[in-house]
C-alpha cells in the first residue's frame, strides 16, 4: 500500500522497516562491535520476510575494468557522501533479510563489519528479467564476496550508520570464491572460525545497569534479557527490566516482568513498587493503590534504614495515585496546575547542534488520567458509521471525556531523513507529511512492543474493505491497518494548541476522540488540547438522542478546500453550510471571488491591521464590499465567514482613523451577535475588542462586563461554566486566561486600566 503524503510518498513497508530498525537497534553513543552488530542483526530476522518468495535480479557484471588500488574500506567511509569512483570488497558474514529492502551485515578484508541494505532489488516481475532469481535462505549466503559502486553511507531512521545502494547494477555478485581478481586480498577473519563469546547472567546485569544509567533504556533491555534467557528465574534481572520497560512506556511488559519477580520473591519491594507504576499506566487505578497500599504498610512496619527512600517514593506514587483515581472516577481535574505543568513540558532549548530539544526530556506528555462521563456512547449513526450520542440531556461545558493520546509526534521530534530516502539530504525540511509518517512509523513500534495494544487501536475506522478479526486475535501488527488508522483519525496539533506563545505544532492519536464524526459548522462539542491530553466538553446543551459533532475543518475556509480534504478521509458532508455552498449558483461564486479579490489586492494593504491609515474613501469601500458579500448570503447571515475579519478591520477604521467609537462598537456587537450561534475562537477577540472600545467611550462598567464574558470565553472549554456570583471561581478564571493567554489578557487588561 502506497500512502500519498504532500511532498512524497511512502510505502507501508517502509514504514514497516523503519519502525523494525528503531526496535531492534540501539543508538550506542561509538562504533558498534562485530558481536553487536550481530545480535541485532539477529533480532531483524524476526521481523524479515520468511514467507513470501521475492524475485531477485542482478545481471553478471564485467569486473575486468575494476582496479583494485581503487577499493575503499570500511572505515574510510564518511557518512553522507559518495565515494566517486571507488568501490567496495566485502563479504556477507549474515543472512539476508527482505523488509522493505534486503539488509545484511558485510565485513572488508580489513575486518571491518556494516549494515548494508540494498534496494530495488525486489520489484522486478518474472516475465521482465530473464536473468532473475528467487530469495530464500541460500540468497547470497554468508561468505559470498560483493563489489559495491556508487555505495553512499548514511545514518538510517535508527541513527545508526549503514552503507545504502540503490541500484542493483552497482552490485558485482562474485559466485566463486576463487575468483582470479581477488586471490591477492587476504581477510582477516576466517569465517569458520567465528565465536561469539557469549556473557555471564552478572555480566548481562552489569551492562544492563550500565545502559541504564546511560539513559539507554532499549539496549539495558537487551542486556537484562540475555541475562534472562540464561537464568528465567533471576528476580532482579526482572525487576531491573521491568523498571526499563516502564521508561519507555511498555507498561504490559513492565507489569509482565514484577509479576514474575514477585513469583519468584513476594517481598521484592521495588517489584512491588514498579508494579504499581505498571498498573498506573496501564489505567488500572484501584488495582495500583492497592499494590501501593500493601507495600507501603510492609515498608512501615520494616525497621531496616535502607528502605528509607523506597518508602518515601511509595508514598508519594500513592499520593499521585489516588489524585489521578480522582480525575479518573469524578472528572475531576486541577486545571490550574496542569496548565503549569503543561507550559514548563513544552519548552524548548537548543542542543548544542542547534536543535530545537525538549527542556524536560519528553516534552509536553502529561501523566494525567483519562475521564469519561456515563452520559454518552458510541452508536450508529446514519452515513456515518459510528458516532458519540448523548444517552441523556447534557448541559452546556459539561466534561465529557480526557483522554490521553495513544501517541503523539512533535514536528521537531521527527527525524529529517529516513532510510529510503535515495537522496541524501541530512537535513530535510520537516513538513506535516514528515510527521504523519513519524506517527504511522512510532505507532507501528508501539504495536511491536506491545502487540496487546493492537485489539484497542484496530477497532477504529480505517476504510479498509477487509475482516481484522484474525488480525486482532494474532496481535498482528499491520502496517497497512495502521496507516489508514493515522489517516483517518489523527487530530493535528497545529490549529489546536490553544495555550498562547507555546507555538507547537505536530500530530497525534486519541482513542475515544476517534469516534466524534464531524460537521463543519454546529458542531455542539469542543476540544482543548493541552500537549497529549485532550480536553472534550458540550459547547451547548445537547438533547438525548443527539450525535455529539466535532468539526475536522473548521468553517473559515472556502468550500473547495474543505471539501477537498473531507473527501480525502471519506465525508461527503451534508451540513447547513456545504449544502448551501453546493447549492450555490456559479454567478454568486464569481461575484464573491471578485469581491474577496478587491478586498486583498486594494483594501488590506492600504488600511493597516489596527485600521490606521484609513481614509473615508476606504472606509466606503470596505463597507460595500462587506455590504454584497452578506447580500450574497442574506437568508443566512449566520454562515457568511468571508467578512468577520474585514468587519473586524472596519470596526478599528472606525476606531482608530475617523475617530468614530460609536459606529466602531455597533459593528463589533453586529459581528458578535452574527457569530454567536456558530462557534469561533475569534469570538473571544471580538469580545475583547467590545470591551476596549467601550473603555474608550468612558463606559467602564460595560467594559469591565465584557472583559469578564471574553475571560469566560477563554476558559469555560476547559474549566467548564463560571457562575458570574462565585467571585472565588471568578478569580481563580482570570488567572487561568492569563496563564492560556497572556498577550492579549494583559494587553486588554493595561489598555483598559489606563484609560
Ligand atoms: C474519525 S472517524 C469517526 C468515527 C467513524 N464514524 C467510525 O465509525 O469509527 C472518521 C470517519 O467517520 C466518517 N464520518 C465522519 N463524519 C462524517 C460525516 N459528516 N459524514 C459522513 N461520514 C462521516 C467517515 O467515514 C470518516 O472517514
Amino acid at each position: 500500500m502506497k500512502y500519498q503524503f504532500i511532498n512524497n510518498q511512502a510505502t507501508s513497508e517502509r514504514m514497516m522497516q523503519s519502525a523494525v530498525l528503531r526496535l531492534i537497534t540501539n543508538n550506542i553513543p561509538r562504533k558498534k562491535t562485530r558481536e553487536e552488530l550481530i545480535s541485532e542483526h539477529e533480532k531483524l530476522e524476526f521481523f524479515g520476510d520468511g514467507v513470501n518468495k521475492y524475485f531477485i535480479h542482478n545481471t553478471c557484471k564485467d569486473k575486468s575494468s575494476l582496479n583494485l588500488q581503487l577499493r575503499i574500506s570500511i572505515a574510510n567511509l564518511q557518512v553522507g557522501r559518495v565515494p566517486i569512483n571507488r568501490f567496495l570488497i566485502c563479504r556477507v558474514i549474515a543472512r539476508f533479510v527482505k523488509i522493505d529492502a534486503l539488509f545484511t551485515l558485510v565485513e572488508d578484508p580489513e575486518g571491518n563489519v556494516e549494515r548494508l541494505v540494498l534496494y530495488n532489488w525486489t520489484n522486478y516481475s518474472e516475465k521482465d528479467q530473464s536473468n532473475s532469481f528467487y530469495i530464500d535462505q541460500f540468497f547470497l549466503p554468508v561468505g559470498t564476496q560483493l563489489v559495491i559502486k556508487n555505495l553512499s553511507y548514511q545514518i538510517a531512521t535508527d541513527g545508526n550508520t549503514i552503507i545504502h545502494s540503490d541500484n542493483p547494477e552497482d552490485v558485482i555478485v562474485i559466485y566463486r570464491n576463487d575468483d582470479e581478481l581477488f586471490n591477492d586480498l587476504k581477510w582477516s577473519t576466517d569465517l569458520k572460525e567465528e565465536v561469539v563469546k557469549s556473557k555471564t547472567v552478572d555480566e548481562f546485569r552489569h551492562c544492563g545497569n550500565e545502559y541504564f544509567a546511560l539513559n539507554n533504556y532499549k539496549a539495558a533491555i537487551d542486556e537484562y534479557s540475555g541475562g534472562i534467557k540464561l537464568e528465567p528465574e533471576n528476580v532482579t534481572l526482572h525487576s531491573n527490566r521491568a523498571e526499563a520497560y516502564l521508561r519507555l512506556d511498555q507498561f504490559f511488559n513492565a507489569l509482565d516482568d514484577t509479576e514474575i519477580a514477585l513469583k519468584y520473591e513476594p517481598g521484592h519491594l521495588k517489584a512491588a513498587y514498579r508494579k504499581g507504576k505498571a498498573l498506573c499506566g496501564l489505567k488500572r487505578y484501584q488495582e495500583a493503590i492497592i499494590t501501593l497500599r500493601d507495600l507501603y504498610q510492609r515498608l512501615s512496619i520494616n525497621t531496616n534504614h535502607d528502605i528509607a527512600s523506597i518508602e518515601k517514593s511509595t508514598e508519594q506514587l500513592l499520593k499521585h495515585m489516588e489524585l489521578l483515581a480522582t480525575e479518573n472516577e469524578k472528572g475531576q481535574y486541577d486545571f490550574e496546575s496542569i496548565i503549569d505543568e503543561y507550559c514548563e513540558k513544552a519548552k524548548i532549548k537548543k542542543d548544542s547542534k542547534g536543535n530545537d530539544v525538549w527542556v524536560n526530556n519528553v516534552g509536553p506528555r502529561l501523566d494525567h488520567a483519562d475521564y469519561l462521563i456515563d452520559d454518552i456512547e458510541i452508536g450508529n449513526v446514519k452515513g456515518k458509521g459510528r458516532g458519540w450520542i448523548a444517552k441523556c440531556d447534557i448541559p452546556e461545558n459539561t466534561l465529557l471525556m480526557v483522554s490521553k493520546a495513544f501517541k503523539t509526534v512533535y514536528s521537531h521530534e521527527v527525524l529529517g531523513h529516513a532510510i529510503g530516502n535515495t537522496s541524501n539530504k541530512q537535513t530535510e525540511s520537516v513538513g506535516s507529511s514528515s510527521c504523519i509518517e513519524e506517527l504511522i512509523i512510532s505507532v507501528i513500534q508501539k504495536l511491536v512492543a506491545e502487540p496487546y495494544l493492537c485489539r484497542e487501536l484496530y477497532q477504529l475506522h480505517d476504510s479498509l474493505d477487509f475482516d481484522k478479526t484474525d488480525k486482532i486475535n494474532k496481535k498482528l501488527v499491520n502496517a497497512d491497518i495502521i496507516g489508514n488508522i493515522v489517516k483517518y483519525n489523527s487530530f493535528s496539533l497545529a490549529n489546536n494548541v490553544i495555550i498562547e506563545n507555546t507555538d507547537l505544532s505536530g500530530i497525534g492519536l486519541w482513542i475515544l476522540p476517534s469516534y466524534f464524526n464531524h460537521s463543519c459548522v454546529d458542531k455542539n462539542v469542543k476540544l482543548f488540547f493541552l500537549g497529549d491530553l485532550l480536553f472534550i466538553r458540550s459547547l451547548r446543551p445537547i438533547s438525548k438522542g443527539e450525535e455529539l459533532i466535532i468539526s475536522y475543518t473548521g468553517c473559515s475556509s472556502n468550500y473547495e478546500i474543505r471539501s477537498r480534504y473531507l473527501q480525502s478521509v471519506g465525508i461527503d458532508c451534508q451540513c447547513r453550510l456545504c449544502k448551501l455552498d453546493k447549492s450555490e449558483s456559479e454567478k454568486t461564486k464569481l461575484r464573491r471571488a471578485q469581491l474577496l479579490n478587491t478586498y486583498k489586492t486594494s483594501i488590506e494593504s492600504r488600511i493597516s491591521n489596527n485600521g490606521i491609515n484609513a481614509n473615508p474613501t476606504i472606509i466606503k469601500e470596505l463597507e460595500k464590499i462587506i455590504a454584497e458579500l452578506r447580500s450574497l448570503r442574506k437568508e443566512h447571515p449566520d454562515l457568511e465567514f468571508d467578512t468577520l475579519e474585514m468587519s473586524r478591520l472596519l470596526s478599528f477604521a472606525y476606531a482608530n482613523s475617523a475617530n468614530n467609537n460609536k459606529r466602531a462598537l455597533s459593528i463589533q456587537k453586529e459581528l458578535y451577535d452574527y457569530y454567536k450561534t456558530v462557534y469561533l475562537p475569534t469570538k473571544f477577540y471580538i469580545m475583547l475588542d467590545i470591551t476596549i472600545t467601550n473603555a474608550a467611550l468612558k463606559r467602564m462598567k460595560e467594559s469591565m462586563r465584557w472583559f469578564n464574558l471574553a475571560v469566560k470565553a477563554v476558559v469555560e472549554p476547559l474549566i467548564g461554566k463560571v457562575k458570574d456570583d462565585d467571585v472565588a471561581l471568578k478569580k481563580k478564571a482570570l488567572n487561568l486566561a492569563k496563564k492560556i493567554s497572556p498577550d492579549r489578557i494583559l494587553a486588554v487588561k493595561r489598555a483598559i486600566d489606563s484609560m
